[in-house]
């Protein structure tokens, strides 16, 4: 696995403070709110479990798994519900966790369509973010980094399902994906 690695971006210790303060912006921002966090499977599992509990206020959880990009490198701009949400997010405040922002669809889709839901409010988490790379115009609230325009594996995000449980974020090895 590891000697798929190129570079290391982010190291286990820099994602733990980042997700720190996420964690402390988001209590101050939403104390005595009614708060759902919407992970985004499978990519978000790990930056939700992480950041949620560096939430200090009581919260619910809930997860959409979505699906756009198969076991290519490049989004199909086609996204898949694989699971929908367990409760209703109706009167409720919600923010989407992503693990990474890329084009963007995954995520213009899934805003458009919790909106139909009418939650009080809805914003996005991500903990990386491709500006360069957007195709459709998104507001992102909380982030935690910018990244360029490589492919990312780690941290929860995958190359053809694999690479997830890599503790840190990195890019991956050209030759891993054109051979
Ligand atoms: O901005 P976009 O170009 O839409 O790309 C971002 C999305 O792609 C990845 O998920 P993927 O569809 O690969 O599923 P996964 O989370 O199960 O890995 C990632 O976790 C985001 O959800
Ligand atoms: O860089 C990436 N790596 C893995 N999955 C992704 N989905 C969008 N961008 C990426
Ligand atoms: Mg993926």
């Amino acid at each position: 696995m590891k000697q798929d690695v190129a570079r290391i971006l982010f190291s286990e210790k820099e994602i733990e403070e980042k997700v720190i303060a996420l964690g402390n912006q988001i209590t101050k921002e939403y104390k005595g709110k009614e708060l759902v966090l919407i992970g985004v499977l499978k990519g978000a599992n790990i930056f939700m479990s992480d950041l949620m509990r560096k939430i200090d206020m009581p919260i619910t959880i809930d997860f959409m798994a979505v699906s756009s990009y198969g076991s290519s490198t490049t989004s199909s701009g086609v996204v898949k519900i694989l699971k929908d949400l367990d409760n209703s997010i109706e009167d409720k405040h919600v923010i989407i966790i992503e693990d990474i922002i890329d084009t963007g669809l995954t995520l213009h889709y899934l805003c458009e369509n919790l909106l139909s839901r009418n939650p009080k409010s809805l914003k996005i988490c991500t903990l990386l973010d491709k500006p360069e790379r957007r195709k459709v115009e998104l507001k992102v609230d909380y982030k935690g980094y910018d990244i360029p325009d490589e492919f990312i594996i780690g941290y929860g995000i995958d190359y053809a399902e694999k690479y997830r449980n890599l503790p840190y974020v990195a890019t991956l090895k050209r030759a891993v994906y054109e051979k």
